[in-house]
């Protein structure tokens, strides 16, 4: 059974491959594009740019989530998210709200947000669960293991791809417990969170081990800092507005292995990847 929210994007879908999410993160200080659309009129500019270059949900997010980012208040988060979130919801722009607080995802969803995107999959606000569950919205579950301030010495696994599954799995059971229907569920490995590179590479060349646990994959791999330094001398990492392309190579991976969304900042460079994967005959039938 697939979630209407799902299904409608499925069926919005005029090509093969993942679903394309285009970020736009309302803050000062993102590691990938911070302070550019902190302003709520950039913000939709760059949101309504994002689905003219064939984005089919934007992900709004008030709070960075980068290493070492201090939290913003509720009260600013909201300021930052709702009245955007409110204006792309009215121009019937499918909107996730990028948040690991339940008054948040509330607020967004009460104004016309489809899609919740928790980066902490239910474990920083022990309101999300029952949000979720009360609410109905599907509900990305992203593998986490801390806030921003210190997740990367949390690093440390035996087998990353068992370990993240396994963690993935134990979220769904919590969320399932606390009255969540398995059609609003997404699972996303969490690229880049109490990750090192070599854990994002494993986790990217074992993607199918993730669409196998049988619920929809989102990835979000864009600009990220692996990506910066792959194939490059130390000290010569890409800018990060020169990440399109090796961003838009893991969207070509992500659809080979069958996973139903990618969110990224350069949505045309991915779309293009995708495409070609598809031309090859690489990419399965949708969900
Ligand atoms: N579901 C999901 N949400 C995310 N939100 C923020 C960032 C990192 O920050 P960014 O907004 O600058 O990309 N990465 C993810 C991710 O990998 N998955």
């Amino acid at each position: 059974m697939t979630h209407p929210v799902l299904a409608h994007l499925a069926a919005a879908a005029d090509r093969p491959g993942p679903v394309v999410m285009g970020v736009v993160n309302v803050t000062p200080d993102s590691f990938s594009d911070g302070g550019r659309w902190i302003e709520t009129d950039a913000a939709l500019a760059h949101a309504r740019a994002l689905v003219a270059e064939g984005a089919l949900v934007v992900d709004v997010g008030g709070e960075s989530t980068r290493p070492g980012a201090t939290r913003p208040s509720l009260d600013e988060e909201l300021r930052r998210v709702v009245p955007v979130v409110e204006a792309l919801a009215a121009e019937g722009v499918v909107v996730s709200v990028d948040t690991m607080r339940a008054e948040v995802a509330r607020e967004a969803l009460a104004v016309g947000g489809a899609i919740i995107n928790d980066v902490s999959g239910g474990l920083a606000d022990p309101q999300m669960p029952a949000l979720v569950a009360e609410s109905g919205a599907p509900f990305v579950v992203m593998h986490w293991r801390g806030h921003a301030h210190d997740m990367q010495t949390r690093a440390h696994y035996d087998d990353v791809v068992a370990e993240v599954c396994a963690e993935l799995l134990e979220r769904v059971d919590v969320l399932l417990a606390a009255g969540a229907q398995r059609d609003q569920l997404v699972l996303d490995p969490g690229i880049g969170f109490a990750k090192t590179a070599e854990h994002n590479w494993a986790l990217l060349a074992a993607l199918e081990r993730v669409v196998d646990l049988g619920l929809p994959v989102l990835l979000g791999t864009s600009r990220k800092g692996f990506l910066g330094k792959v194939g490059r001398a130390e000290g010569d990492e890409r800018p990060l507005d020169a990440r399109a392309v090796v961003t838009a190579a893991t969207s070509a991976r992500a659809a080979r292995a069958g996973v139903w969304c990618v969110r990224v900042h350069d949505v045309t460079a991915t779309v293009d990847a995708i495409d070609v994967a598809a031309a090859l005959g690489e990419v399965p039938s949708r969900l």
